[in-house]
């Protein structure tokens, strides 16, 4: 029996000496490795917390004092310990394991979100609950170097160091990275902290000398003790925390165990708030991730399951498209610049860095910042692009509104990984960018379809500059390219068909693809349907109501949450302008989605082709029955509202939707 598979909760880890921990270590490490490269997931991460996830089990007493994993996505090797080895097989996979903390899967897991620099603030508000309830129990955060960066943390710092007498024990976890190397004078900082990782070890050599000396070594290391802090300065300065009132431990060597789990009980016997500051290599001891100069195998893909198909033309991703299109104009446009918030690979602005380094900015994991950044360089006359994943607009929502939409700064934001993302289950799914765009006055938003439209939107908003625009996209590969039969206004007819307009189906962005998908079924039953694309959604283009008029039924179908969706904003227009035709709008239900794959996901959603045609057929098959019950009437006066940026403008009506129809059939 290997010791990996004696490991069934934390005391076993507990009974076991150096020597076994090593090899226990090491089993760990093949672990991830097999099972990370076979289901994806975050390797390097978690090889590089090895040593220090097992000395925090044998030092704290988790679940009753808690262990906080700052995004959680280095928490496999804390799952592995607390006896989820043997779930390894479903990783990220529906009903599988999560690939962060889960309370649904285990006692010792208490924070699900994946956004980083939370953990401080919820050991923070942990560590208050403790106090006034009477209990002392220390609450230990672990987080990330790249973590650290994100202003929450140091919201939390202030709070955590008001109070001496509560037992927060911060642990860094220093591997210099977050996918590229951690960047801002903070990381800098501690580069210089890191470069002395002796410090710690020194002293626990040091003092184990002097404990071995019978009688007088007790004495003589009080008396080194005492003159410490002379010693601590000259090796390793580090009034970056003591000066905000946190005892500071470290750097640790992060894979020396005796040293680590030394530095760690001495945490916990300080009693008050102390930063442990752990020196890791992200990728430790596999070098394939070691080697990886990109992100140290931040995070890898499953095996791609190779499905014979017809050849079909390999088609990019959204992300690969978005880079080479900003390449472009950022030769031709100077005042262009780039930000990103330390996903400078994963947002597609590699490219755009490499060939304008001084016009691409790495902020760090602070998206806060980078949006009332872009609204500064936008009021000095550039016009930024500030491209992160949708779920983290969440974080900048008050930036964008107040710093940026208040005073129409030329600013673009780009959300990749718009809608179902998949493996990273609740946190990381895209649905409420459209909630919150379109609260936003003056924004203008774009989802494109396909490639084309991707570019050609790209250059829409980055040729506007009166005022903020956005563009959303999904994670993954583009749809294939649709070519619309006509342009009416801003938006695509992309098919019509059928002798009476039975049905308008309005796409949203890569959801076009599935209302073409839809308008095949409902063409089979002889359902005359028309398909357009919005491309810019918000505001709602005019022309849709007119649109909307002209059928009777009308759907929409997006990659989003229900509430604040496109849909709903619709159902508003259609309201402000008696339009009677009836709407159903398909998104994503409005609760937290598991984990699990996109297609899944929106399978399980019924956002599927079959799903979204038979609940349409139905409402069509309903309402051809009240038709024909009902009197011939006349439709209900179409009254024209232009939504601008101004707000909504009374126009005259344009003589009605026949005429509407003429001109965009
Ligand atoms: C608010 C937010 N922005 C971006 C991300 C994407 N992200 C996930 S992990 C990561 C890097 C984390 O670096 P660090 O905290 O140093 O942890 P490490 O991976 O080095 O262990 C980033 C940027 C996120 N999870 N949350
Ligand atoms: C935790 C983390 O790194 C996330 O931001 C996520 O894993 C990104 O995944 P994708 O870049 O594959 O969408
Ligand atoms: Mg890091």
């Amino acid at each position: 029996m290997t010791l990996l598979e004696t490991v069934r909760g934390p005391a076993d880890v507990q009974r076991m000496n150096y020597e076994q921990l090593t090899g226990l270590a090491a089993e760990i490490r093949d672990f991830l490795v097999e099972k990370v490269s076979q289901a994806g997931g975050h390797l390097g991460p978690n090889l590089g917390i090895v040593e220090l996830t097992l000395a925090l089990h044998r030092v704290f007493d988790s679940p009753r004092e808690p262990l906080l994993f700052d995004v959680g996505h280095q928490a496999y090797v804390h799952k592995i310990v607390t006896g989820r080895q043997t779930s390894f097989d479903g990783l990220r996979q529906l009903g599988g394991l999560s690939g962060y903390p889960s309370r649904a899967e285990n006692d010792h897991d208490f924070m699900e979100n994946s956004h980083a620099s939370t953990a401080l603030s919820y050991a923070d508000g942990m560590a208050k609950a403790f106090q006034l309830i009477g209990q002392t129990r220390h609450v230990v955060a672990v987080v990330g170097d790249g973590a650290l960066t994100g202003g929450m943390c140091w919201e939390a710092l202030n709070n955590i160091a008001a109070d001496p007498s509560r037992p927060v024990v911060i642990v860094v976890n220093d591997n210099g990275r977050s996918y590229a190397p951690t960047f801002g004078g903070l990381a800098d900082r501690l580069a210089a902290l890191r470069m002395r990782p002796g410090y710690e070890r020194a002293l626990h050599g040091v003092r184990r000398a002097f404990l071995a000396v019978p009688w007088v070594g007790r004495l003589l290391y009080g008396v080194l003790h005492a003159v410490k802090r002379g010693f601590k300065d000259a090796l390793s300065p580090q009034p970056l925390f003591e000066d905000l009132g946190l005892k500071y431990l470290g750097p640790v060597d992060g894979h020396d165990l005796p040293t680590l789990e030394a530095a760690l009980r001495r945490a916990r016997a300080f009693g008050g708030p102390v930063l442990v500051h752990v020196v890791t290599c992200k990728g430790h001891g596999y070098g394939p991730a070691e080697n990886d100069a990109a992100d140290r195998m931040h995070q890898i893909s499953p095996p791609a399951v190779t499905v014979p198909r017809q050849a079909e033309i390999p088609r990019p991703k959204w992300t690969n498209v978005f880079s080479d299109e900003l390449v472009r104009i950022g030769s031709e446009r100077d005042e262009v610049v780039a930000i990103t918030a330390a996903m400078r690979g994963s947002t597609g602005l590699d490219a755009f860095a490499a060939a304008y380094p001084r016009r691409c900015y790495d902020v760090g994991i602070a998206e806060q910042h980078a949006m009332t950044s872009a609204a500064g360089m936008a009021a000095a006359g550039l016009h930024p692009v500030v491209a992160i994943y949708s779920t983290f607009l969440n974080r900048a929502f008050d930036q964008l509104l107040m710093d940026v939409a208040l005073h129409r700064a030329p600013v673009t934001v780009v959300l990749d990984r718009a809608g179902v993302t998949g493996p990273d289950g609740a946190s990381h799914h895209g649905m409420w960018d459209l909630a919150l765009l379109g609260m936003v006055p003056g924004i203008r938003v774009a989802a494109p379809r396909d490639e084309p439209t991707l570019r050609e939107e790209l250059r829409e908003a980055l040729a506007d500059s009166s005022g903020p625009t956005a563009l959303r996209f999904s994670r993954g590969t583009v749809a294939s390219p649709i070519k619309p039969l006509c342009r009416v206004g801003t938006v695509d007819v992309l098919r019509k068909e059928g002798q009476r307009n039975e049905v308008l189906l309005v796409g949203v962005g890569a959801f076009a693809e599935l209302a073409m998908a839809t308008a095949d079924r409902l063409a089979d039953q002889e359902i005359g349907v028309t398909v357009v694309d919005p491309r810019w959604i918000f505001p709602v283009p005019h022309v849709l109501a007119g649109m909307a008029a002209e059928h009777d039924l009308v759907c929409t179908i997006e990659d989003a949450g229900r509430h604040g969706g496109f849909g709903s904003a619709f159902a508003t227009v259609l309201r402000d302008r008696v339009v009677r035709s009836p709407l159903l709008d398909f998104a994503l239900p409005q609760r937290f989605l598991e984990h699990g794959s996109r297609s899944q996901l929106l399978t399980l959603t019924r956002l599927t082709a079959q799903d979204i045609a038979s609940r349409i057929t139905e409402k069509v098959a309903e309402h051809r029955r009240e038709a024909e019950q009902a009197e011939p009437g006349l439709r209900a006066p179409l009254v024209c509202t232009e939504h601008t940026r101004e707000g909504e403008v009374e126009c005259q009506p344009s003589g009605g939707p026949t005429q509407e129809v003429a001109r965009w059939t």
